[in-house]
């Protein structure tokens, strides 16, 4: 039986980043990732300082968790991580989800293809710039943003990069120049993961997001984006598990 490291399931609550921002939808959230971003605002999915909560769940057991919690109060489920794109075999949870009327998101940076990405409604791919530290392979992003189109999933997928400074919008640049043809977005970096208080994180959010308006206002090269902040973190701050 095929079983999937879990560490969260919970919902409904809205979608707070890039495409589908807003959407009431759930989340499960799978161990494991293959980067360790320096602001990676999920560390305990990979750090190690969750391991004793990670549970393997079979895809049948995932589905039941969510109806349990969520009973039939949403429609659409958001599958973030860690990196979930290290799992082989999500086929089946999509194709339960799917069957049940639900739809599927992903949330993953783009260093691994799976072909399940096939089947994802609303697909996120996140590179990460500079300030992560983590290093863009560009032949496996160009083979994931190929494999899309040849799919015909584009109308599906969208690019989101989390910028906390120039060197960063820099990168987002070059990454829009490269992919032009799918929806392109930025999104406020979140440099505060300690703040307890979501009045004081927000404020300082919103500046943040101030100034980055500012930089993409100035910016030719940036014209058909969107720019967001982290709207979950403006409402609940650093919580986890919303
Ligand atoms: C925790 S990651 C999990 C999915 C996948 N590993 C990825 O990075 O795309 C989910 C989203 O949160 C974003 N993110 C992580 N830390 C952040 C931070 N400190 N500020 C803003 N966005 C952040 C990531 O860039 C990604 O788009
Ligand atoms: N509400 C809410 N929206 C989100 N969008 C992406 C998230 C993630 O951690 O992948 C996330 C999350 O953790 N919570
Ligand atoms: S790729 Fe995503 S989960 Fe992995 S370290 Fe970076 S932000 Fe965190
Ligand atoms: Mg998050």
């Amino acid at each position: 039986m095929n079983k999937l490291p879990v560490l969260e399931i919970f919902g409904p609550t809205i979608q707070g980043e890039g495409m589908v921002v807003g959407r009431k939808t759930m989340f499960v959230r799978t161990a494991g990732c293959d980067y360790s971003c320096a602001w990676c605002d999920s560390a305990f999915t990979w750090d190690g300082s969750a391991k004793e909560d990670i549970k393997k769940m079979t895809s049948e057991e995932i589905f039941a968790q969510l109806k349990e919690i969520g009973g039939d109060r949403f429609d659409h489920v958001t599958i973030s991580g860690g990196n979930p794109a290290l799992l082989k075999n999500l086929s089946e949870l999509i194709d339960i989800f799917h069957k049940n009327g639900i739809q599927a998101a992903l949330e993953t940076q783009g260093s691994r293809w799976q072909d399940w990405f096939l089947a994802i409604d609303d697909l996120t791919i996140s590179p990460k710039p500079p300030s992560s530290m983590m290093k863009t392979n560009w032949t496996v992003l160009d083979d994931i943003m190929d494999n899309l189109e040849k799919g015909g999933r584009l109308a599906n997928t969208s690019i989101k990069i989390v910028i906390f400074d120039e060197e960063d919008l820099e990168y987002a640049k070059s990454v829009r120049k490269r992919y032009p043809n799918v929806a392109f977005f930025v999104q406020v970096g979140n440099d505060n993961l300690e703040e307890i208080a979501p009045n004081e994180l927000a404020s300082h959010l919103l500046t943040r997001y101030e100034w980055l308006i500012d930089q993409v206002m100035d910016e030719s090269s940036l014209n058909d984006v969107r720019l967001l902040p982290q709207v979950h973190a403006l409402v609940w701050g650093n919580k986890r598990g919303v």
